[in-house]
């Protein structure tokens, strides 16, 4: 028989696309709500419980009443694409590529915490150069970032789309998180294995689905004798044999002249670029995803994949 699917929140953004992802698979039976039950607790406690994974794509406050009604029901495993769980430690980060073992503690676990966007490229560039000790303890990380305006859901989607809505954002990039307490901030620090909070400064761009994440760093405070050319190196090591996350060659980064945003629109995979000049002082790592994609809904799909693997 099918393992059966729930989507929790399958008529949102990040659902919707979960659900798009999944259409014409054979191999799993989507279980569903009508939209205009979408917040029937009742009926979603049913769904819950009847599924084998349950997907939530919810906000924090719904995934964790979501969480509660499947607690004692050991057959149903969880992905939950919300902040609630993405520093506890009794759930597996759901960031397949950070280290060689996560795939397997993915396909282990029962319960699965999807990555933030933000983090997936701020980790995916800053972790392995930490495991490798070229990222010195006490280093001031710096994140910055854009996004597509999906990133923040239904909500935002209608005040960029929408000229009459109350609250309409008429601004083509507009920069948030000015008070530098962003939700995502801690899953940097933990699963980035910083010793020290970055500074994280995220933006919005008048685009649906994107994302440019960079993380500038002065190669005289790294570990003794890096290059832009070791970091390469380093995070070309990392990801070998990857499909999914991939580290563009120096030689093609070096012949860009710019990076788009929408480049990865609807793909589930991320880049990542070492910019810089050879022998100069600095170097720019940058991360390009869709937000939706390996940011969210991709993710999603790539760890439930990975769970039914096991
Ligand atoms: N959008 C993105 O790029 C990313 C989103 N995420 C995370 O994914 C989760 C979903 O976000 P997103 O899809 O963008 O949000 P949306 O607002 O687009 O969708 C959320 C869905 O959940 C439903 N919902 C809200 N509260 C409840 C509740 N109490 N019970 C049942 N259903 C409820 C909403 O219904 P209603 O229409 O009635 O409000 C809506 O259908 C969030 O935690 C978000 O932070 C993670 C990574 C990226
Ligand atoms: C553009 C925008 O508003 N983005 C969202 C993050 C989207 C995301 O990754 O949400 P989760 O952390 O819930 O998974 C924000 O900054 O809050």
């Amino acid at each position: 028989m099918a393992p059966k699917i729930f989507i929790d929140g399958e008529h949102g953004t990040t659902g919707l696309q979960i659900r798009t992802r999944m259409a014409g698979r054979r191999d799993v039976e989507l279980l569903s709500i009508p939209e205009a039950e979408r917040r029937n607790a009742a009926m979603r406690e049913d769904m819950l419980n009847g599924a084998d994974i349950a997907i939530l794509c919810l906000p924090d406050d719904a995934s964790k009443e979501a969480v509660q009604m499947v607690s004692g029901n050991n057959n149903v495993r969880v992905i939950d694409t919300s902040t609630a769980f993405r520093v506890n430690p009794g759930w597996a980060y759901g960031f397949a590529e950070m280290d060689g073992a996560q795939a397997d503690r993915i396909k282990a676990a029962r319960f699965v915490a999807n990555p933030g966007c933000y983090p997936t490229g701020a980790i995916g560039l800053i972790r392995p150069l930490r495991a490798a000790g070229i990222l010195s303890d006490g280093y001031p990380v710096t994140v910055n970032a854009v996004s597509g305006y999906t990133g923040g859901g239904k909500q935002m989607i209608a005040q960029m789309e929408n000229p009459g809505h109350p609250d309409a954002i008429t601004a083509p990039h507009f920069l948030y998180g000015l008070p530098l307490i962003h939700k995502h901030v801690p899953e940097m620090t933990v699963h980035g294995l910083l010793d020290r909070a970055p500074i994280f400064s995220p933006s919005v761009g008048k685009f649906a689905q994107g994302m440019i994440v960079q993380v500038p760093l002065h190669l005289g405070d790294l570990a003794e004798g890096t290059t832009m050319e070791s970091i390469h190196a380093a995070l070309a090591a990392h990801y070998a044999g990857q499909d999914i996350v991939t580290v563009v060659p120096l030689a093609e980064s070096k012949a860009l002249p710019r990076v788009n945003a929408v480049e990865l629109e609807g793909k589930d995979t991320m880049k990542l670029f070492v910019f810089g000049t050879s022998g100069a002082s600095q170097v720019n790592l940058v991360a390009l995803l869709d937000n939706l994609g390996k940011g969210a809904s991709g993710a999603a799909v790539q760890n439930m994949d990975l769970m039914l693997a096991s």
